[in-house]
């Protein structure tokens, strides 16, 4: 079997066959994995931009959200985790890099997320500047900078690294703590960012969260931003054990709640590519037993 990602006929989460004559019998299975399929479960409201129906048909723009390779690690984990099958798991998401989002999870599957169409929106991150209001790029552009360099600020000379000089995380908070005022308030707008997200997928799952997972590189490596961003939550059930927040870091997970936290609060260090082969073997399981299941009853 044989398709290329570059086929027409090739779809998101789907499995294309063709023929290879030149292969004779022997077959060959080629999976992707896409970064945007966990996210294929949000409902209309969540995905739709509110621009003119038929242009968005036309251009297919919506919201697609990323990181959902990790999304999809992330919530069988915290099942794991919790001793509970994820299809019961409301949870909400914070995959914290140097590209950053957060996604809401209700039974086990997205219903929101914070990237977009690309995923330039929603967090500040280390070079992109998450939400602006879109009236600055047609107003850049009127100033005569080409669509090339609006891109190029957006994406590649913001967050941290046009805040502060710095896309490197751990020396913004150093400066931060030392008192460098551009990297104190780099910091500020990215967790105002992160609890403005955090407040509005507790609403959008209605009060019930089992779990706030952080992950990634600023999520699971350091403890500050985690403190921060649940600082003052106890009125939503969610309460950081300082001790367990300041040993869980550099990559170890555990939970990391306070005793009577509702809300449980787990750092996972994300494993892309062990969910990457994961997903691939699952295809290839089912490949197999369908072949087995012809045979059997050609046979
Ligand atoms: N101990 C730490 N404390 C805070 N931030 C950290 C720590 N270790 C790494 N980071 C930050 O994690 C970010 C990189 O995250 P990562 O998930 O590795 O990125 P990528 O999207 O490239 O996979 C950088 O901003 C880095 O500064
Ligand atoms: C989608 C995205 O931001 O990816 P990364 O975290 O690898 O930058
Ligand atoms: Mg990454």
């Amino acid at each position: 079997m044989h398709a290329s990602a570059g086929s027409e006929r090739w779809r998101e989460g789907q499995l294309y066959e063709e023929p290879m004559p030149d292969h004779g019998a022997a077959l060959r299975l080629v999976v992707a994995v896409f970064d945007t399929t966990f996210h294929q479960t949000m409902p209309p409201e969540a995905y739709t931009y509110a621009l003119p129906t038929a242009l968005c048909r036309e251009h297919a723009i919506r919201r697609y959200g990323f990181h959902g390779i990790s999304y999809s690690y992330l919530t069988r984990e915290a099942a794991r985790m919790l001793g509970r099958p994820h299809q019961e798991l409301n949870l909400i998401l914070c995959h914290l890099g140097a590209g950053s989002s957060m996604c809401a999870v209700a039974g086990g599957r997205c219903v929101d997320t914070t990237m977009g169409f690309t995923p330039l929106k929603g967090l500040m991150m280390g070079s992109r500047c998450g939400d602006i209001d879109p009236a600055i790029v047609t107003y850049l552009l009127g100033t005569g900078m080409s669509v090339a360099q609006v891109d190029d600020v957006l994406n590649k000379q913001s967050g941290f690294k046009g805040m502060t000089g710095s896309i490197d995380v751990r020396s913004v908070e150093d400066c931060a703590l030392r008192g460098e005022e551009d990297c104190q308030l780099a910091l500020a707008v990215f967790l105002r960012r992160i609890r403005k997200y955090l407040g509005a997928y507790l609403v959008t799952l209605g009060g019930r969260v089992d779990a706030i997972v952080f992950s990634a590189g600023i999520g699971e490596n350091g403890s500050l931003v985690r403190e921060l961003a649940c600082e003052g939550l106890e009125w939503a059930g969610v309460a950081v054990d300082p001790t367990s927040n300041e040993a869980t870091v550099r990559g170890r997970g555990g939970a990391i709640q306070a005793p009577g936290s509702r809300v449980k609060v787990l750092v996972i260090p994300t494993d892309e590519q062990l969910e990457i082969a994961e997903q691939t073997m699952r295809v290839v399981r089912q490949q197999q037993g369908a072949a087995q299941g012809e045979g059997g009853r050609a046979a």
